[in-house]
C-alpha cells in the first residue's frame, strides 16, 4: 500500500513575460510506507519541483498527488521539508528554530513544544547547543538543526531537497550515516533529492531515475543491500560499483540526448 501516490503529474512554470518551462511531464510514482526513496537526475530535470509538489509547495498544472490517503492541495501535516540552504532563522537560537515549526502548527503549549524540541535536538546529536545561534555552528551542525526542525513535527513523510549538497565531503558522509541511523530508529518515509549517484544508492531502498527536462520517470531501481548499512563497506561491493556504472550510463545518455 502506497503512502505517496503521484498520478499523471505535469507541471509548467509560467513566469510573466518569460517563456514557459515544462518542468515535469506525466510523472507516475508510488512510494510505500517507510521506504527511503532517492530522486536522481540531471540538473534541472524537475527533482525539486516533484518533491515540492509532494509537499504541497507547488500546485501542479495537471495530475494528482495523494499523501497518507489525502489529496495534496497545499502544505499539510503529512510532510516536512529539509532544505539544502538550511533555511534557519539567523536571529533565533537552535531551540527557537526547532520549536518554531511546532508553534506554526499549533502544537501543545510552550513547555510541551520545548520538550519535544529538546528530544529532536538530542536525536540529531546537538544536545548542549540549544542556546547557540546558527552562525555559531558549523554547516553540518546547521543542517542538523534543519533536520531536527523537520523531525520534531513527527510527520509520516520527510522530504529532503539535496540536504547535504552544501557540506564538505567528510561532513556529508557523516550526515548520511546519521540520517540512516535516525531513519532506522524512527521509521518514516523519506523522499531525498540528490544529484550524487553514490549518495542516491547508499541511502535508498529505491532510486528513482528521472530523465532530462521535462522530467519523466526513466527507471526505478531497487537497492537491496542489507541494513544497517556501513557506507564504507557498501561502496566496496561489486554490486554497488555495477549499479553506479549503470546509473552513470543512463545519466550520460540523458545528458547527451538533452544536448543533441
Ligand atoms: N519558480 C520557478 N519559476 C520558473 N521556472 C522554474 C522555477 N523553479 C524551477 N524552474 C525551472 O524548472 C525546471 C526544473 O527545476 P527543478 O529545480 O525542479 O530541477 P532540479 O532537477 O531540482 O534541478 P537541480 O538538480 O539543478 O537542483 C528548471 O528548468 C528550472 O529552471
Amino acid at each position: 500500500m502506497s503512502i505517496i501516490s503521484v498520478s499523471d503529474l505535469t507541471h509548467q512554470y509560467a513566469v510573466e513575460g518569460r517563456e514557459k518551462t515544462l518542468a515535469l511531464s506525466n510523472v507516475n510514482l508510488e512510494i510505500k510506507k517507510n521506504e527511503f526513496v532517492t530522486l536522481l537526475g540531471p540538473s534541472g530535470c524537475g527533482k525539486t519541483t516533484l518533491m515540492r509538489a509532494i509537499g504541497g509547495l507547488v500546485s501542479p498544472t495537471q495530475g494528482t498527488i495523494t499523501v497518507n490517503g489525502k489529496k495534496v492541495d497545499g502544505p499539510n501535516q503529512d510532510s516536512a521539508i529539509v532544505f539544502q540552504s538550511f533555511a534557519l532563522m539567523p536571529w533565533a537560537s537552535v531551540l527557537q528554530n526547532v520549536t518554531f515549526g511546532l508553534e506554526m502548527r499549533g502544537v501543545g503549549n510552550k513547555t510541551e513544544r520545548e520538550h519535544k524540541a529538546m528530544a529532536a535536538i538530542a536525536q540529531v546529536g546537538l544536545k548542549g547547543f540549544e542556546n547557540k545561534l546558527p552562525k555559531e555552528l558549523s554547516g553540518g551542525m546547521q543542517q542538523r538543526v534543519g533536520l531536527a526542525r523537520a523531525l520534531v513535527v513527527s510527520t509520516p513523510v520527510l522530504l529532503m531537497d539535496e540536504p547535504f549538497g552544501a557540506l564538505d565531503q567528510q561532513t556529508r558522509r557523516y550526515m548520511q550515516e546519521e540520517l540512516l541511523r535516525i531513519w532506522q530508529e524512527d521509521q518514516r518515509t523519506v523522499v531525498f533529492v540528490t544529484h550524487d549517484m553514490e549518495e542516491a544508492i547508499m541511502l535508498a531502498d529505491k532510486v528513482v531515475l528521472m530523465s532530462a527536462r521535462p522530467g519523466r520517470i526513466e527507471e526505478v531501481i531497487d537497492v537491496t543491500f542489507p541494513r544497517p548499512r556501513d557506507p564504507d563497506a557498501v561502496e566496496r561491493l561489486p554490486e554497488f560499483v555495477e549499479l553506479k556504472e549503470h546509473l552513470w550510463r543512463r545519466l550520460r545518455q540523458a545528458h547527451e540526448l538533452n544536448a543533441a
